[in-house]
Parts: structure tokens; C-alpha cells; sequence
């Protein structure tokens, strides 16, 4: 059954591999991956890739679209889009870290060479998603494909629910912003470059409208607050619906870009501010932000610069924080 498809995944035993959902039908096409597909496509359907778990600690957004294919198999909403569900890295859900040997979330390139269980379900994941919109695209589509990949962050946050908008060429289509400001987003920070994410793989291959989804902070599956995602929840819920998404005001939410790419070159390496420093906290000009024994020390420069996903501990040569300043809000 669809809603026990979550836990057997995890579990590595075999669900059912397809079956009816009420409008449509679902099918499994490998280990976490799941397709839904309508019998007939409602008016504003879009093809939707949903991810979560490319981070094995970041449970609240399994749990978030657990609860939303429940209430598809129990009749509460009908099926009306093609829906590519992704449960990113099983293993590293297991064992609830965030990953096993590398992070999953850079490795979203078409020439990687790398070989390993992160590099390995890379490549799987790039030709689910690269079948998934071949078979999705054409005249017969509504607008561009989506892409959301849900994840938490380690650390509290000035802003705890927020978006991180890929670099690329395609321009965000200006509804993204009134369906984020519904959704209960606070801020969107867009990158500068490219990162190789899987919403920037989505975004920089297929054109698609994709984003990273913060959702709140990292806790064990049973310890997070749904009830602060329920507007998120009724955006998901649309999208697989294929309704049109409640809108918002976007001017209620921050904008921000990345001003610098926080690199960690040499084994002696720190940040040099406490651990616990919540994502979004302004440094005024000429603060001391990270001492590394290759690269030097990294100060604020002229203008204040704020931190996101700080993280001392990631591999050599990874990205140790974003640098970031407030960047006007997009045309509406
Ligand atoms: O809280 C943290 O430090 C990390 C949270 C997280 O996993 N963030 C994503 C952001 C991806 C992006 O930059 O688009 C990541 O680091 O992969
Ligand atoms: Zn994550």
C-alpha cells in the first residue's frame, strides 16, 4: 500500500509495485523512488519532482509527505499531477546522519566520475529525474516543471522556514513567490553560483522551477512541529492535486543573495563564533568570521554580512558557510 511505502523503503523490504490512488496510479521505480501519475492531468497540473531525505537526519519533511500521500490514498484529495516522489539517501536515513560517506547534496553533476554509495544513488537519482521530465515534457505541458527538495537545517534560524533559490539561467517564475509566502516561508536566499545540488541539477538541466525547502531544524522522526508546516503541507497537497496553490503577499518575506562561499581548505580549521549560532545572525564589518591554516582568515568586510549553515565540520575543500547580504525583493 502507498502509505506503508515510506517505512518498507527504509525497511528495504518490497512494496506493492503499483496500484490505484484515488484519480490516478502509482508506480515503484527503484529503492525510495515512486511515481504517481493521473489518469487525467487537471488544468493546472504541473510535473512535480518531490525529494526529501537527501540528508538522513532530516526527518519533518518525510514525515510532511508521508502525510500528504496518506491523505491521497485515503480519498481526501484526488491525484491530478505527475509526481516523481524521492526518498534520497535510504542508508543514510537508517542511520539517521546526515550522510554515510560524502554529502549527497553536491553531487548532482552529469560528469562526475566518483564511485561509492553516495556517488552511486547520485547517478540513480539524475536518471530518475532525467526520465521523469522526458516523459513529462512537450506541447502538451503546462508551464514549467518543479522541482522541491525538502530539507532542515542544522541550526535554529532568524528565519526558520526558508528557500534557497539555485543559480542558473532559468528566470523563477514570479508565482513561485506568492505560493513560497503562502506556504509560511520567511526568506529566499539566492545563490551566486553553481552548486551542484539536486534542485540545482533539476533547475540547470531541465529548466525547471526548483528550490531547496528549509524546513525548520533537524530533529528525530516523532520530535517535529507539523503544525508549523500546514501551510506548507496545503502547497504540496495542491501541487499533487494539480490545483492552483494558495497565494501570498511576498513582500511579508526577506530576500537575501550569497556574497561568498565559506570554503574549509586545511585540517586546522574553526569559525570563530559559537557552534550554536542560529542561521541569518548579522557580523558587523571587520569581524574575525574563520581561521583556516591554508586559506588564511576570513574577516566581514566593508558592509555587515550574515551566516548561513555555518558547519565547522565538513569535508576538505566543502563549503564551511554562506556569506550573505539582503538583496531587493523580485517583481511580484
Ligand atoms: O543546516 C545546515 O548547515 C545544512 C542544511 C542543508 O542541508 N542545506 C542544504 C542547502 C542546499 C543549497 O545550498 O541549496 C545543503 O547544505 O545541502
Ligand atoms: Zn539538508
Amino acid at each position: 500500500m502507498l502509505s506503508e511505502w515510506i517505512e518498507y523503503s527504509l525497511a528495504g523490504d518490497r512494496a506493492t509495485e503499483r496500484g490505484r490512488v484515488p484519480g490516478g496510479h502509482y508506480r515503484l521505480l527503484g529503492p525510495g523512488l515512486l511515481e504517481l501519475t493521473p489518469d487525467v492531468p487537471a488544468e493546472s497540473a504541473r510535473a512535480c519532482v518531490l525529494s526529501v531525505g537527501i540528508h538522513g537526519n532530516e526527518t519533518a519533511p518525510i514525515e510532511l509527505l508521508g502525510e500528504c500521500l496518506a491523505r491521497l490514498e485515503a480519498g481526501l484529495m484526488r491525484l491530478g499531477a505527475p509526481v516523481l516522489v524521492v526518498l534520497g539517501n535510504l542508508e543514510a536515513i537508517r542511520r539517521a546522519e546526515r550522510y554515510v560517506d560524502t554529502n549527497l547534496n553536491r553531487l548532482f553533476r552529469r560528469d562526475i566520475d566518483a564511485t561509492g554509495m553516495e556517488p552511486d544513488r547520485a547517478r540513480e537519482l539524475m536518471a530518475a529525474v532525467d526520465a521523469f521530465h522526458a516523459r513529462h515534457a512537450g506541447p502538451s505541458r503546462r508551464g514549467s516543471p518543479l522541482h522541491y527538495d525538502l530539507h532542515t537545517a542544522i541550526r535554529d534560524s532568524r528565519y526558520p522556514r526558508f528557500v534557497v533559490s539555485p543559480f542558473a539561467e532559468t528566470a523563477v517564475s514570479p508565482e513561485q513567490w506568492r505560493w513560497f509566502a503562502a506556504a509560511g516561508i520567511q526568506a529566499v536566499l539566492h545563490q551566486h553560483r553553481h552548486s551542484w545540488t539536486f534542485s540545482h541539477y533539476s533547475k540547470h538541466y531541465h529548466g525547471a522551477q526548483a528550490f531547496t525547502l528549509e524546513l525548520g531544524r533537524a530533529l528525530p522522526f516523532g520530535h517535529n512541529d507539523l503544525a508549523a508546516l500546514a501551510p506548507m503541507g496545503r502547497l504540496l497537497e495542491s501541487l499533487v492535486a494539480g490545483r492552483e496553490p494558495p497565494t501570498g503577499d511576498p513582500e511579508r518575506m526577506a530576500f537575501f543573495r550569497v556574497e561568498h562561499e565559506l570554503m574549509r581548505e586545511a585540517e586546522a580549521f574553526r569559525l570563530c563564533f559559537p557552534d550554536d549560532t542560529p542561521n541569518f545572525t548579522e557580523f558587523a564589518p571587520g569581524t574575525l568570521l574563520a581561521e583556516d591554516a591554508r586559506a588564511g582568515d576570513t574577516r566581514v568586510g566593508e558592509r555587515p554580512l550574515r551566516v548561513v549553515f555555518p558547519n565547522a565540520r565538513v569535508e576538505l575543500g566543502a563549503r564551511a558557510a554562506l556569506l550573505v547580504s539582503p538583496a531587493p525583493a523580485p517583481e511580484a
